[in-house]
């Protein structure tokens, strides 16, 4: 399973929308979808407890975590570093791949990538784009990609990235 997540308006479920389109046979919830054996579930971060309770309920079954970040919402990076902080740190997640994404590019003035990572503290500690083979290291495997889920761009490496990873 592929859980989706981050603060409310990050844009999950629009990240879901998407690749249905790709994949019109399916008829999802909002919150759930499945490609083939994969599931994907979004959960909302910060504030929501209970949501936190529910989706924890699947931590045996996560193979990625995808971790939105609204990059043009500067206000709420604080907010959201929290939440990813407490998830890179949680024991339990410590053998999962994150794809973080900076979503909402297309809107001018949101941050870079080089500030997400700054606002972030990722800078020069993420584990490397394309083809990086991870298997003997105990490192966590993580890395940040900017997109722009209504333009359709980015995230489509992201998930290529990220998949080399999924056993
Ligand atoms: N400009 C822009 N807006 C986006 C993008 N992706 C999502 N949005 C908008 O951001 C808002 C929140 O998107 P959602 O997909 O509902 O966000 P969410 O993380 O599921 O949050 P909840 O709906 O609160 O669960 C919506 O108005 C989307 O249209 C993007 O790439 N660019």
């Amino acid at each position: 399973m592929i859980l989706f997540l981050g603060l409310d308006n990050a844009g999950k479920t629009t990240l879901l929308h998407r690749l249905v389109q790709h994949h019109p046979t399916q008829y999802p919830t909002s919150e759930e979808l499945s490609i083939g054996k994969i599931k994907f579930k979004a959960f909302d971060l910060g504030g929501h407890q209970i949501a936190r309770r529910v989706w924890k309920d699947y931590y045996a079954k996560v193979d990625a975590v995808v971790y939105l970040v609204d990059a043009y919402d500067k206000e709420r990076f604080a907010e959201s570093k929290k939440e990813l902080d407490a998830l890179l740190s949680d024991e339990a997640l410590a053998d999962v791949p994150f794809l973080i994404l900076g979503n909402k590019i297309d809107i001018p003035y949101g941050a870079s990538e080089d500030e997400l990572r700054y606002h972030f503290c990722l800078t020069g500690i993420t584990t490397g784009k394309g083809k990086v083979n991870l298997v003997d290291s105990n490192v966590r495997t993580f890395e940040v990609f900017m997109c722009s889920i209504v333009r359709k761009m980015g995230y489509g490496d992201g998930f290529e990235w990220v998949s080399q990873y999924i056993k």
